[in-house]
């Protein structure tokens, strides 16, 4: 059965990063998706507000929706401060399998919870099964037509808290419009835009992040 796409750029990882270095691993990653096979990772530049947001937020608490290969639990994880965590959602079976062998290899894995499921199922179980009280932060990069509903859900089971930071990749590739006129629309919510790149690619994309004003 010949390998997948995440397949290979798991044992890419493997044999090229070092083992419990994240900046390795992602490294490892982007040049794979950038010189052998493009993948959908949030990569190096849209990468650096990623970590800008997350430095300057020092989340206790993150959540990130869509894991893939796990690419930004590993750049998320990398900046926690000690005892703080991210809980990440991947429905994809494979792709959790790939992303938790990569959190490992980069030794971030005790900062780090893959929740395996569909993101509408995993929400409402946040507060009783995983013990969260409010999110700090949320990574919104799983399929783009979820960031609307999922972001209405979020605040229906309660997840917010004032100063609370949403950021949204993919803002204009594939593109997120609805989440764009529902977020800009809504006076709880205080955003800003970070014009940037597509990953590995020289074609526009952007980054919205979404400070909740309780
Ligand atoms: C419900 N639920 N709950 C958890 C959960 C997790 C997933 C998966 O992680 C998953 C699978 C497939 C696609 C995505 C979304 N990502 C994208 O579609 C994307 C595309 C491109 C791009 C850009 C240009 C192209 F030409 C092609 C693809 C660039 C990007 O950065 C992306 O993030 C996410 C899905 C639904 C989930
Ligand atoms: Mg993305």
């Amino acid at each position: 059965m010949n390998q997948s796409k995440e397949q290979r750029i798991l044992n890419f990882v493997l044999q090229n990063a070092v083992r419990g270095d994240p900046r390795s691993v992602m490294d490892t990653i982007d040049k794979y998706c950038s010189q052998k096979e493009w993948a959908m990772n949030v990569g190096d530049e849209k990468g650096l507000i990623l970590d800008k947001t997350v430095e300057e937020l020092q989340p206790s608490v993150a959540l990130e929706l869509g894991t893939y290969c796990g690419y930004s639990a590993v750049r998320i994880a990398r900046l926690l401060k000690a005892g703080a965590r991210l809980l990440t959602v991947e429905f994809n079976p494979e792709f959790a399998a790939i992303a938790k062998q990569i959190i490992e290899f980069a030794g971030v894995q005790d900062k780090v919870k893959i929740l395996e499921g569909p993101s509408e199922e995993i929400i409402p179980q946040l507060k009783k099964k995983y013990e969260v009280d409010t999110l700090d932060f949320v990574f919104l990069d799983h399929w783009k037509d979820r960031y609307t509903p999922d972001t209405i859900l979020i605040q229906e089971c309660n997840l917010l808290r004032k100063g609370s930071v949403l950021l949204a990749d993919n803002i204009i590739v594939p593109g997120a419009p609805e989440f764009l006129k529902y977020i800009r629309n809504n006076p709880r919510f205080q955003c800003t835009n970070y014009p940037s790149h597509l990953e590995y690619m020289k074609v526009e994309d952007a980054m919205e992040k979404a400070v909740f004003l309780g």
